[in-house]
């Protein structure tokens, strides 16, 4: 379980998280929405212990985040706006062995779970592709690949569709929809209705630091578009 205790951050004089108390279930699919600048990507960085709270707090699984970072980035993986700045190696199977190898896991488990991880998001059998070769859609399956080697309990997504094609996001969303099943609670940040109505268990709406709606999809149906989520425009 995620928990998000009177959460505040600012930056400079600027309050980008004001107050939110958000609790976040094993095996659910929370989908953060909301318009730029509400404070969406400052919140989930606080899940992981990427940036430290100015009050309140964030505990993983009863641990607090600040106390135990370890502990914290061991359950909590994350997939950044743009996966590309996330890559590490210069090959895919090396990209996605490079955080079990820093778990000082044996060679035949890193090798395990980067084969079970590639073959997650579609990519089995390209670990010798360079990762300077992939298509955009490809680059997000990657970091997601490299976030499911770590077996994490919760897994964070900012803007996981963002410059995908169709084909693209519906293979993205369909592995997020099996990790789910496998009780792994996601995460996901995106201003598309489209990815709330096809993902979520429960939309969260931030404005201006926020919460402004906190409920299932087909009850929040009404009023996402009053707080400006609305379809795309090709939708
Ligand atoms: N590193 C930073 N330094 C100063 N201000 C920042 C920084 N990062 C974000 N902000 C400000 O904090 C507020 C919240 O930003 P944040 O990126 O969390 O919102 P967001 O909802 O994720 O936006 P977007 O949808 O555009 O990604 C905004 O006013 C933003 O300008």
């Amino acid at each position: 379980m995620i928990q998000v205790d009177e959460l505040v951050h600012r930056y400079g004089d600027t309050v980008a998280v004001d107050g939110v108390d958000l609790t976040i279930d094993d095996g659910e699919c929370v989908v953060i929405a909301g318009a730029n600048g509400s404070g969406k990507t400052t919140l989930v960085r606080h899940f992981d212990g990427l940036l430290e709270p100015d009050d309140g707090s964030v505990s993983v699984d009863g641990i607090d985040v600040s106390e135990n970072l370890v502990a914290a980035r061991t359950a909590v993986a994350m997939v950044f706006q743009h996966p590309e700045d996330q890559l590490v190696a210069a090959t895919v199977g090396a990209d996605v062995a490079f955080g079990p190898e820093n778990l000082g896991l044996s060679h035949e488990e890193i090798d395990t779970r980067v084969r079970e991880s590639l073959a997650a998001v579609d990519l089995d059998g390209r670990e010798d592709d360079r990762v300077d070769s992939l298509s955009g859609g490809e680059v997000e399956r990657l970091a997601i690949a490299g976030a499911l080697a770590m077996h994490p309990a919760h897994l964070v997504l900012d803007e996981p569709f963002t410059g995908l094609d169709e084909p693209s996001r519906q293979s993205v969303l369909a592995r997020l929809r099996d990790l789910r099943a496998s009780g792994t609670s996601l995460v996901v940040v995106t201003h598309d209705l489209r990815d709330v109505a096809e993902l979520a268990d429960r939309v969260v709406v931030l404005s201006e630091g926020q919460i402004a709606l906190d409920d299932t999809p087909e009850s929040a149906a009404d009023r996402l578009s009053d707080l400006g989520i609305r379809p795309p425009p090709s939708c």
